[in-house]
């Protein structure tokens, strides 16, 4: 099983959102930023390392969200959420296509990337947006 690591990164009111290139796996779709973990590295320290390399920024992860699993025909996923915090850094977009800082309610406009659905209803509820 492929262990994926995803950012939830809060801000002055608003959550990152990143939106894959044109030549990765899922064109197009909306994310939270993060990537595949590498043998010997914690859930955080993946985090870390993926939102640096994407993004040029620091963060500091905070709470872990529900694990989501996702099957296709040819792998399974577990997406690993954290709820984050920006700690420093201007981000410079070195994989993606765009971002948006979003406000809490706007999330559910996004064209997601399937495996983030049941993320952005655990955090709209945890949040208290719904
Ligand atoms: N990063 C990220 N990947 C996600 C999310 N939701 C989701 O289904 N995925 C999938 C897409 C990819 O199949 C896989 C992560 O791949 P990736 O390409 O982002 O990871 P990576 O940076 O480590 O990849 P690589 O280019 O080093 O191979 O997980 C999400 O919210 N964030």
């Amino acid at each position: 099983m492929l262990k994926v690591t995803c950012a939830i990164i809060e801000h002055e009111n608003r959550v990152l959102v990143t939106q894959r290139g044109e030549a990765m796996p899922d064109p197009l779709l909306w994310e939270f930023p993060g990537g595949k973990m590498e043998p010997g590295e914690t859930e955080e320290e993946c985090l870390a390392r993926e939102i640096k390399e994407e993004l040029n920024i620091t963060i500091q992860p905070l709470q872990r969200l529900t694990p989501v699993l996702h099957r296709t025909q040819t792998k399974t996923i577990e997406l690993i959420p954290y709820i984050c915090t920006l700690r420093r850094g201007d981000i410079k977009l070195l994989e993606h296509r765009d971002y948006k800082w979003s406000l809490a309610t706007d999330l559910h406009r996004y064209n997601w990337c399937l495996p983030d659905l049941p993320v952005v209803e655990e955090y709209l509820r945890l949040r208290e947006y719904t």
